[in-house]
């Protein structure tokens, strides 16, 4: 055994990484810098020192060392060195292994450069506590590790019997130079266990999908099949936004942005689309490109999944479960939060099994369009990986159908019997006024109304129009629509109509289920946003009945009611189409028509009243 280097103390991390630039051959246990033929032996000697250490140990370690040496990085290595520990390689063999192994140290080497990390938990969130001494790890593995909850998932190493032996502590080979902590938990109805090697040089943690005992019934999962866990995957490489690349940018400003929301503030001087698409093309950390932020890095320990944490005795499931309740506590108070990424409200938030952040559905699929890395902290994500998170909160409705079927006389008798459930979105129209409707007063505004007069409800319902919209210009409709405070806008019988962003989210802010009363043309439109809301159409029973209830209605002149009735025939074809609507209720009988539409919104209704108790 040729010793080139061992003088462990003395090897830095900068050294380490000098000695895999050379591409030569080394023990990764002593650094010994060795000559391929050599390896074998030196493996072995290597393995009867640890063989010679276990004896030596106390019974906690002995056990960690009885069903055999742990597979790691370290193992495998010998496996793939020696075909035969019984005969030593054939020259042309060790030629073949020493490559083998050499690609091993490069493709290891790169890894850690790649991730730029000395101290990563295999959770692949930077610990916090810098590394002094292994030794100090001898009582219970490592104190980000054991209390991160992230670390959950990230070995995927599960066990399949219940029975299997508790390995709860550290296996610890002092004086030699590989140390293992291992602790068994119970997550997503799994056990689990958590694993961690140390290789000495490294000064730190390396990220090992360790693979157990060799005749353990632990199977690895290193493909990462997630369905298990997690569902299905709900978005491929198809829906990946691609990266145009030649988008404005300025770095400066998105950075100082990010800054400004990691700190609390929320202003934003970048419209969401501009904040969108200047983000788009740099995926690069909010918790700063390591170097460049000018906040102080952040780390998945401080960010907001994180902060749950500090009971480590809290499983992941627990601190996420407690994370959402916090978020829709907040969520019902008003104070939604943005997207760290468009600075943004949340309309689909996504989150990524691999790091738990949280990003809206838009901005993953283009962050992921550039590179294939959480925008928040570089972790490696694909897709596969993205999954909707739930709020929880009510699903927007959206009420569609011909002028005239009967949408706002469904909706008066829906709000009435559930009040406080439901907030209607108020609209923007370019038309006039009918008589009775006020600008700006939606079906929202009812509990006011029901609070500040004497009135009985009955008549206070019938002086509240379903139909009021904000009445506007052309000209003002025209510029909101430009500065995209719209979801949606169409043109309708000569006039313009359109659903602001703000409108929903007054609603959704009062966890009430917000309600769109819109043409086919938004429900085209809105189809192609991130609102996900139930979709209902309301049908006449004939265009002769369409047309009567209009007439009798006495709000339209003849030509506008022809316009109606032309848009109406469209409508009636296009509802007939198989996945436009989740519903289609046909108004004949309207207490049937009633009893159909509450039992399509029995669910989002239990929601808004369960949150209220
Ligand atoms: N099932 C029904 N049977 C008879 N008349 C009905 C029925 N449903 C609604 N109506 C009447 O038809 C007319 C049109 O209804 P409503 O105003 O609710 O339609 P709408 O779909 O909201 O129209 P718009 O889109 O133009 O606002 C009203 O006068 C209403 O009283
Ligand atoms: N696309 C949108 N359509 C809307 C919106 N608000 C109402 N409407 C639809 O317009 C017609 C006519 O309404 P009316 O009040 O003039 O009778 C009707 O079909 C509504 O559903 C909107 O914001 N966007």
């Amino acid at each position: 055994m040729r010793r080139v280097h061992n003088d462990k103390a003395s090897v830095s991390p900068g050294k380490v990484k000098g000695l895999y630039d050379t591409q030569t051959p080394m023990c990764p246990i002593c650094h010994a810098v060795l000559r391929p033929g050599e390896l074998q032996e030196h493996m072995e000697q290597e393995m009867e020192r640890l063989m010679q250490l276990h004896n030596s140990q106390g019974p906690a370690q002995k056990e960690c060392l009885a069903a055999g040496p742990p597979k790691s990085l370290f193992s495998m290595h010998i496996k793939r060195e020696g075909s035969s520990s019984a005969s030593s390689p054939r020259p042309a063999d060790e030629a073949v292994h020493s490559d083998r192994y050499q690609t091993f140290l490069r493709v290891r080497a790169n890894r850690q450069t790649r991730l730029n990390v000395k101290e990563l938990c295999w959770c692949r969130c930077y610990a916090k506590q810098k590394v002094k001494s292994v030794h100090v790890w001898t009582d219970y593995g490592f104190p980000h590790v054991s209390s991160c909850p992230l670390s959950a998932r990230i070995g995927k190493l599960k066990r399949r019997k219940a029975e299997e032996d508790q390995r709860d502590g550290v296996c610890v080979v002092e004086n030699g130079s590989m140390l293992s902590a291992g602790r068994e938990f119970e997550w997503a109805e799994q056990r689990r266990i958590q694993m961690v090697s140390v290789l000495r040089g490294f000064r730190g943690l390396v990220s090992s999908t360790l693979k157990e005992h060799q005749d353990s019934d632990v199977d690895l999962d290193v493909d990462g099949d997630d369905t298990l866990e997690y569902g299905k995957a709900q978005y491929t490489e198809a829906d990946v936004i691609p990266c145009s690349g030649n988008e404005p940018r300025d770095a400066e400003e998105r950075q100082a942005l990010r800054g400004a929301v990691l700190n609390g503030e929320t202003v934003s001087r970048l419209s969401p689309e501009q904040t969108k698409s200047a983000n788009s093309e740099d995926p690069t950390t909010s918790n700063g490109d390591n170097n460049t932020s000018t906040t102080s890095p952040r780390t998945c320990k401080n960010s907001e999944l994180e902060v749950l944490s500090d009971d480590p005795s809290l499983n992941t499931l627990e601190a996420l479960k407690t994370r959402i309740r916090d978020l829709e506590k907040q969520f019902t108070r008003g104070d939604r939060f943005k997207c760290l990424i468009c600075m943004d409200s949340y309309t689909v938030p996504l989150t990524s099994i691999q790091c738990w952040h949280v990003h809206c559905e838009e901005c993953w699929l283009r962050t992921l369009g550039a590179k294939k890395l959480c925008p928040q902290c570089n972790t490696i994500t694909s897709p596969g990986d993205l999954r909707r998170v739930e709020m929880s909160g009510p699903r927007p409705v959206v009420l569609s159908g011909p002028s005239g079927a009967g949408k706002s006389t469904l909706l008066k008798r829906l709000m009435k019997e559930y009040e406080g459930v439901f907030g209607f979105s108020v609209s923007h129209t370019t038309r006039n006024p009918r008589p009775g409707e006020e600008d700006g007063k939606g079906l929202n505004c009812l509990p006011m109304l029901l609070g500040a007069t004497l009135l009985p409800v009955a008549d206070i319902l019938s002086s509240v129009s379903s139909e009021d919209y904000h009445f506007v210009t052309r000209e003002s409709m025209q510029e909101g629509i430009d500065k995209g405070e719209f979801i949606e806008n169409a043109e309708f019988s000569g006039n313009m109509y359109g659903t602001s962003k703000s409108s929903i989210e007054d609603v959704q802010a009062q966890n009430l289920i917000c309600i769109l009363d819109v043409d086919i043309q938004g429900v085209q439109n809105i189809k192609k946003t991130d609102l996900n809301p139930i979709y209902i159409s309301i049908q006449p029973p004939s265009m002769e009945i369409l047309e009567k209830r209009l007439r009798d209605r006495q709000t339209e002149t003849e030509d506008s009611l022809q316009k109606r009735l032309e848009a109406a025939r469209i409508d009636m074809e296009l509802s007939k189409e198989p996945g436009v609507f989740d519903i289609v209720i046909i108004n004949d009988d309207l207490e049937g028509a009633y009893e159909k539409l509450k039992s399509v919104l029995v669910e989002e209704i239990q929601k808004v009243q369960d949150a209220k108790k």
